[in-house]
């Protein structure tokens, strides 16, 4: 039988935690084993305005796996045409015998089922539920949605202590134009939206921490996020794109993560590729200012 708990968990944030932990806890008191049914991508993207996923479901998957949970992925698709008494059934044929959610879980056909219908419907046919109040960060919810907008501003240190982790991408590098070499600044491409759709953050230039498979060192980088104002491209995509500090190497194809530590600056539009050189070299002299700050003691 299960303690279960059902999110996109978008982010594992500081809120989430909350309720996994919660899950444990409870899993534990009762013998009952922890299980986490999680979606893959959330209610948002379907409808509008879905800026993109703060972590792919294969990381989510794994960080709540890690906690000790067995991890049921399902996607949108798979359950929004199913009502929600016969959801509620089919939870409790799988063997949910505890229910752990947040005040405002919504589930099924037109998210017609929720707390109240749990308290009264569910508890008849025998679930336990346990609805936990919002966890709050300076009167803030702290939710998917306010990491978001934070990512979108680019304040990364403020998502970094949401997350109560560094925010990671990954992907693999691809060739593009071969601009950076000639500028004195190759970039790694790293294509973040491989498999899913991911956000990206405040167009702008960030210090990151690299890590490439096969290499045991971890190399800081200028991390460029946006869509190069600078140069005439017929259709823009952005991109993210790090230049590594005391490296050289051919990084084609190579897996990528990358850390987001801080945010230096705007994307901006140079007159001239000269005027964008000295603005990455200031960049550097910038980087590793910080990174020698960070790195002291
Ligand atoms: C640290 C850093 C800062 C950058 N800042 C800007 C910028 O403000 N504006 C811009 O148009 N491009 C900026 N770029 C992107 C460069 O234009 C880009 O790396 C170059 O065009 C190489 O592109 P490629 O990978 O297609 O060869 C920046 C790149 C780096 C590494
Ligand atoms: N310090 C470095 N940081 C990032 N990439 C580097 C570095 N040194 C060499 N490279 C190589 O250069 C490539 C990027 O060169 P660049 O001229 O920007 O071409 P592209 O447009 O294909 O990205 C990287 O993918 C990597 O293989």
């Amino acid at each position: 039988m299960y303690a279960l708990t059902i999110g996109t968990f978008d982010g594992i944030h500081r809120g989430h935690k909350y309720i996994l932990k919660k899950t444990l806890q409870i899993a534990k008191e009762n013998n009952l084993k922890p299980l986490a049914i999680m979606l893959k991508y959330p209610i948002g993207k379907y409808l509008n305005g879905f800026d993109g996923l703060i972590l792919p479901s294969w990381e989510r998957k794994r960080l709540i796996e890690e906690m000790g949970f067995e991890v049921k992925i399902i996607e949108m698709k798979d359950v929004w045409h199913i009502n929600h008494e016969d959801y509620l059934n089919h939870l409790i044929d799988i063997g949910t015998k505890y229910i752990v959610c947040g005040e405002d879980f919504k589930f099924g056909k037109g998210a017609m089922g929720d707390v109240s219908y749990l308290l009264t419907s569910g508890v008849k046919k025998g679930l336990i539920v346990e609805v936990l109040h919002d966890l709050k960060e300076m009167g803030n919810r702290v939710s998917s949605t306010l990491i978001r907008k934070n990512l979108k501003k680019g304040n990364i240190k403020e998502s970094n202590k949401l997350l109560e982790k560094n925010w990671t991408v990954e992907g693999t590098v691809y060739e593009d134009r071969h601009v950076g070499f000639s500028l004195g600044f190759p970039t790694a491409n790293i294509n973040i939206r491989e498999k899913e759709d991911i956000i990206f953050p405040k167009y702008g230039v960030y210090l990151t921490k690299g890590y490439i498979d096969g290499y045991s060192r971890i190399l800081w980088g200028l991390t460029s996020v946006g869509i190069r104002p600078t140069y005439f491209e017929e259709i823009k995509i952005p991109k993210t794109e790090t230049y590594f500090l005391d490296f050289f190497g051919d990084l084609y194809g190579k897996h990528i993560k990358l850390e987001f530590i801080d945010f230096l600056r705007t994307e901006e539009k140079f007159n001239d590729q000269i005027e964008l050189i000295r603005k990455i070299s200031k960049d550097e002299d910038n980087a590793r200012a910080l990174i020698e700050s960070l790195t002291k003691n």
